[in-house]
């Protein structure tokens, strides 16, 4: 089965926000990453707009509107009542729910599915309300996912930093294999769709896809964005490409 490369655009947002001038743009940086064969971009819109800003979204939600119909567009984020405003606003096709709190650098683990269930269930209904699938964001654990399912999430997006935090050390990483195919196989068994993300890289890509063989969609920012700067990012997107599914 062929994984979605969904290209996560917030460094290239961060990098242009250290002034106030419209470049480097993520429109024309999510152009060239779908004309090269990416299937989708990722935003994660967090409240003090330090990464990708509110206003971003409607310009790749036009983008993709005129250029690139069959591509997805997910947005990622806490299920704040001004975040889901904002993916209605800018037909997100995926919402990935992430329990984020604002004085956090980046995200760094997923949901408890039971303590959360009043308030996935209520953001999950907005989403389906307005025509958009709804992720879940979530750690590499069985735990509960029955539970995300039962609130009506079609998918989970399994947290991967700690897999990817295993760089130097293959018996860590391959720990961390099992717990993310033990986890996807109980999605499965749950009804659940799975994606992955947080620190993916040309590297680490193709032991978890034979470890999650369908694995459904891979968001990546960080180190799409460091190999762009080193090799350009239409030869990034190939190599991401082929590290995904040879
Ligand atoms: C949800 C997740 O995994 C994050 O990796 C994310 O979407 C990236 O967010 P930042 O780029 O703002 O750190
Ligand atoms: N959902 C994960 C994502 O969009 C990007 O994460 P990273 O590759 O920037 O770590």
């Amino acid at each position: 089965m062929r994984t979605v490369l969904s290209v996560n655009v917030n460094a290239v947002a961060m990098l242009r926000n250290r002034r106030d001038l419209p470049w480097p743009s993520v429109v024309r940086f999510g152009r060239l990453a779908l004309a090269s064969g990416a299937g989708g971009l990722t935003v994660h819109p967090r409240p003090d707009q330090r990464h990708v800003r509110f206003s971003d979204l409607p310009d790749l939600r036009a983008l993709i509107d005129a250029e690139f119909p069959q591509a997805e567009f997910n947005v990622e984020g806490y299920p704040s009542e001004a975040f889901l405003d904002l993916c209605e606003a800018a037909r997100a096709d995926q919402v990935t729910l992430v329990p984020d709190d604002p004085s956090q650098a980046t995200s760094d683990h997923g949901w408890d599915f039971v303590r959360e269930a009043e308030r996935l269930e209520a953001a999950i209904a907005r989403v389906t309300g307005f025509g958009a699938r709804t992720s879940l964001f979530a750690d590499p654990s069985p735990e509960g996912l029955d539970v995300a399912a039962r609130l009506g999430a079609s998918r989970v997006e399994f947290y991967t930093g700690p897999y990817g935090a295993t760089h130097s050390d293959p018996e860590a990483a391959q720990r961390e294999l099992a717990r993310l195919k033990a986890a996807a196989d109980a999605a499965i068994t749950a009804g659940l769709t799975v994606n992955a993300g947080h620190d993916l890289t040309v590297g680490n890509l193709p032991e978890l896809k034979r470890a999650i063989p369908t694995l459904s969609e891979v968001s990546i920012g960080h180190a799409l964005i460091a190999d762009t700067l080193e090799f350009g990012l239409s030869e990034t997107i190939r190599r991401f490409l082929v590290a995904i599914d040879g």
